[in-house]
């Protein structure tokens, strides 16, 4: 774990390395999905079910097998244990009722003339949602990924996750079959990602691509952007965890490792100005390592990406929080709602030493798809917003259309474009018509 304190000389230079998380990145892994996407693209089912094979060990008889059928996501849900598929379902429906408050209409408003204007809002008719399954499956994510769509009102939502070796977790068909998914591909990375933005023989084409996944699905989706949409560039997991100390310790331990085990290259940030404090949480992740099934990952993360910075007063926490624009903000402190006013800059906000980001991750409702490497400082969690479209509305009356023609013309000729002009002056009636 990376130790910092902002009042060493070498803070600055530190602190930019920790931010620097795609400087060591093979830039190899480029040329590798630019070549995966292009295969994908011009020899469709044959290369994704070749890519398939090579990359998540899954052989398919032919291309059908690359769907898995609803039968298979009934089974799963009804498979579940009953508090299994009562966790699922309540965690569904409080995401749902977050993401209806995310819903908005179109409006018009009538000028003098009455001259019309206004924005219409549609849903996107076909999403992809990828859903990641290299290293761990994730059917809160699925959930996350599939409702706000439903809610948007999306016609048709076609879901990607990888089956490494064949393994199907029947928590994610269970969750597909729950949040309204309408088809299911055990197809992965930037296999996946190029069959969604160009369509294979099985696979259709959608509007736009949404979710999380790792390097190559995060490469492949920068690379299709313009010819389908893209939600954003969801880089590995981040947690900033700010204390003033009146969290437990292991509360707090627990909390940054909760990122460190999902990815090598995670990151979990501590910051405080209490150093007995900072010893303590230090102490209690080095002794819960043990305690955890993914502890070879999680603890690479901590040594690796791991951070402990000290400062000196909360106005500096705050700052540097702006500076990382983290995932995940935990303020582990008394009176959160004091700290609003100074931080700009975070996906989800977590408020007081109870709000740890696994509730957010699972049931709170917000979605856990959000900015990461800094893009909160201008980007938003995923939403019912990411899957509508507006159209401006533009209905001119006769006489909107001769007083607004005159400047349209004027403007027009300014740029030389005569045609321009003509259209707009056409329609200003001639003096004693
Ligand atoms: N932001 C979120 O909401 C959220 C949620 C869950 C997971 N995550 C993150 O998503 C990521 C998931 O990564 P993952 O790897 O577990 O699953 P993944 O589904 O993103 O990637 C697995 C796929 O990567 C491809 N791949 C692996 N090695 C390859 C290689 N050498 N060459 C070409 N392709 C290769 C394969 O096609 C495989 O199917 C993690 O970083 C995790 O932290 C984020
Ligand atoms: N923390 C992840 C987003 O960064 C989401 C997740 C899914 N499951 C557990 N956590
Ligand atoms: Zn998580």
């Amino acid at each position: 774990m990376n130790r910092l304190d902002t009042s060493d000389p070498d803070f600055a230079q530190q602190f930019h390395a920790l931010h620097d998380w795609d400087a060591n990145l093979d830039p190899q892994i480029e040329v590798r999905v630019r070549d995966i996407v292009a295969a994908v693209r011009d020899r469709g089912d044959a290369a994704l079910r070749e890519y398939t094979e090579r990359f998540d060990g899954v052989t398919t008889a032919s291309a059908a097998d690359l769907e898995i059928p609803r039968s298979a996501w009934d089974a799963a849900l009804h498979g579940l244990e009953p508090t299994q598929r009562a966790a699922l379902e309540e965690a569904a429906q409080r995401i749902r009722s977050y993401h209806e408050h995310q819903r908005s209409e179109g409006w018009t408003f009538t000028e003098a003339d009455g001259t019309v204007l206004g924005q219409r809002i549609l849903p996107l008719a076909r999403v992809g949602i990828y859903v990641p399954g290299g290293k761990a499956a994730y059917p809160s994510s699925v959930l996350m990924n599939a409702i706000p769509a439903h809610v948007a009102g999306v016609k048709e939502i076609i879901m990607t996750v990888p089956t490494p070796q064949g393994q199907v977790n029947p928590w994610v068909l269970a969750a597909a079959a729950i949040a309204g998914v309408d088809r299911v591909f055990c197809i992965g990375g930037a296999q996946a990602v190029a069959a969604l933005a160009y369509g294979t023989e099985s696979v259709p084409a959608v509007d736009k691509i949404v979710g999380p996944g790792n390097i190559y699905v995060a490469t492949a989706k920068r690379m299709v952007f313009g010819r389908v949409g893209i939600d954003m560039i969801a880089g590995p997991s981040e947690i900033l965890v700010i204390s003033d100390g009146s969290a437990p310790a292991e509360w707090l331990a627990w909390d940054l490792l909760s990122q460190a085990e999902h990815d090598e290259i995670a990151q979990s940030i501590f910051i405080s100005w209490d150093n007995a404090h900072i010893e303590s949480v230090v102490n209690a992740v080095d002794a819960a390592f043990d305690r955890l099934d993914r502890a070879p990952i999680a603890r690479k993360s901590w040594a690796d990406r791991g951070a402990v910075i000290r400062v000196r007063d909360r106005a500096e926490a705050c700052a540097i929080a702006d500076r990382i624009a983290p995932e995940h903000l935990e303020l582990a402190v008394q009176n959160p709602e004091d700290w609003l006013a100074d931080i700009h800059n975070a996906g989800a906000i977590f408020m007081g030493i109870h709000s740890c980001e696994a509730l957010g991750d699972y049931v709170a409702g917000p979605n856990h798809v959000l900015p990461t490497g800094g893009s909160a400082r201008f980007s938003s969690p995923l939403g019912v917003y990411d899957f509508v479209k507006r159209s401006s509305l533009i209905h001119s009356s006769p006489a909107g259309a001769a007083r607004l023609g005159q400047i349209a013309e004027r403007l027009a000729l300014g740029e030389g474009l005569t045609a321009h002009a003509r259209s707009a002056a056409c329609r200003i009636p001639k003096a004693g018509s």
